[in-house]
């Protein structure tokens, strides 16, 4: 259904035919995911392969709420099968199944399990996650976890040029881009904290096939990949369960009561853990990562199995030829004003967004919507 395409100024994705409204572009499995740092310290239960939730819409309310007697209604709607968990025999690391154990043991667990020193402090990886959680706080955005998983995919894969060559599809950019895209994930001290992390790696991963992927070029080259091309992962029991309920074939009104239980558990939710964030981590999607961004959108990203597994969906028809965009921003900032927008990109992503609506303004709206003084269409 589409296609990726490649012209001098970079990738981009295609329709290949015909698309109608809420159709499925493609499904994609991430070349690498992870879930990020501080949502396991948090003990978000999570599948450590495909971030399938492990707790049930109820627990996963209890947790966030602080509240353990709270009761969700009809818990038929949460999913979560607890039957086909299992765990690494050797770290206890769990899973959502067998097929997901294998798959991670054979791609990168091999080199990551941390066997009995899951809990050791002075562990290389321990000592590397837990830096990188002082140097991120949530709301996280990202996790260099996903570098530790890349350099073990790239040991344990019989063949480093296939992983190299992998690599090299992601959208690379110049020196100086990839210098501000680390300023942007580590923050003012990003000089002196791109070379402590460089440091960990290395300890992490003496291996020396690996030192060329460590050196300090290559090593921002790989923090700069993460940083434009990793997308967000939605998997979350609750939001499951609500959307379950949603599509329901439950009576109006029920639904009706139903919302106001929903609201008052996202204010509960609010209260003790924070804004409801459906983000459990992030991935690296070799087509999906071809999408260029436009404020308005041709097509969403969603996670339908509540899992890692990408499926790309049409938001309206899409004639066939046609580039397909997604929206890098949420949908209160795709609300804003040019301003607002450019900014949260330009800050974000880093570019200056070329888009149709930036470019001449939103239908009805005047074509000078460039200045500060633009209106909110919402909020
Ligand atoms: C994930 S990549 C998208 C694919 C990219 N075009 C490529 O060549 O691989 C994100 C990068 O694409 C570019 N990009 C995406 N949407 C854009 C837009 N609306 N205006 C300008 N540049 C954009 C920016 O350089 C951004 O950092």
């Amino acid at each position: 259904m589409a296609e990726i395409k490649i012209a001098d100024i970079g990738r981009s994705l295609v329709a290949i035919k015909d698309i109608e409204e809420d159709e499925e572009l493609f499904s994609e499995e991430p070349f690498v995911s992870c879930q990020f740092s501080w949502n396991v310290a948090c003990k978000y239960s999570a599948c450590d392969f495909c971030m399938k939730p492990l707790e049930t819409a109820e627990e996963n309310v209890k947790r966030l709420t602080g509240n353990p007697d709270y009761t969700l209604p009809h818990p038929e709607y949460s999913n979560t099968d607890k039957n086909l968990h299992t765990y690494c025999p050797d770290c206890r690391i769990r899973y959502c199944s067998r097929l997901c154990f294998d798959k991670a043991y054979d791609s990168y667990h091999k080199v990551l399990c941390l066997r009995s020193s899951i809990l050791d402090p002075d562990n290389p990886l321990v000592i590397l996650n837990e830096s990188w959680k002082q140097m991120h706080y949530p709301p996280e955005t990202a996790t260099v976890m996903l570098i530790a998983r890349i350099l073990a995919i790239l040991k344990q894969h019989p063949s480093k040029a296939e992983i190299r060559s992998t690599l090299k599809i992601f959208c690379q950019k110049t020196v100086e881009e990839e210098a501000a895209l680390a300023h942007k994930l580590l923050g003012d001290k990003f000089a002196d904290q791109l070379s402590t992390l460089n440091n960990l790696f290395c300890v992490a991963f003496p291996d020396p096939e690996l030192q060329e992927f460590l050196q300090p070029d290559a090593f921002r080259s790989l923090l700069a990949l993460i940083g434009r091309n990793a997308q967000g992962i939605g998997t979350s029991p609750f939001y499951q369960w609500r959307t379950a309920i949603e599509e329901s074939d439950l009576p109006e009104k029920e639904k009706k009561q139903l919302d106001k239980t929903i609201d008052q558990i996202y204010e509960d939710i609010d209260q003790v853990s924070g804004t409801f964030l459906n983000t459990e981590g992030s991935g690296l999607y070799l087509k999906q990562s071809a999408a260029n961004h436009s404020c308005i959108p041709s097509a969403r990203v969603t996670f339908p199995q509540n899992n890692h597994v990408l499926s790309l969906v049409a938001s309206r028809a899409i004639k066939k030829g046609e580039e397909i965009f997604i929206s890098y921003l949420d949908e209160c900032e795709l609300s804003r004003s040019k301003t607002s927008r450019q900014q949260a990109l330009r800050e974000n992503y880093l570019f200056n967004c070329n888009c149709e609506r930036c470019e001449f303004g939103d239908s009805g709206e005047s074509s000078s919507d460039s200045g500060d003084d633009d209106e909110e269409m919402s909020d």
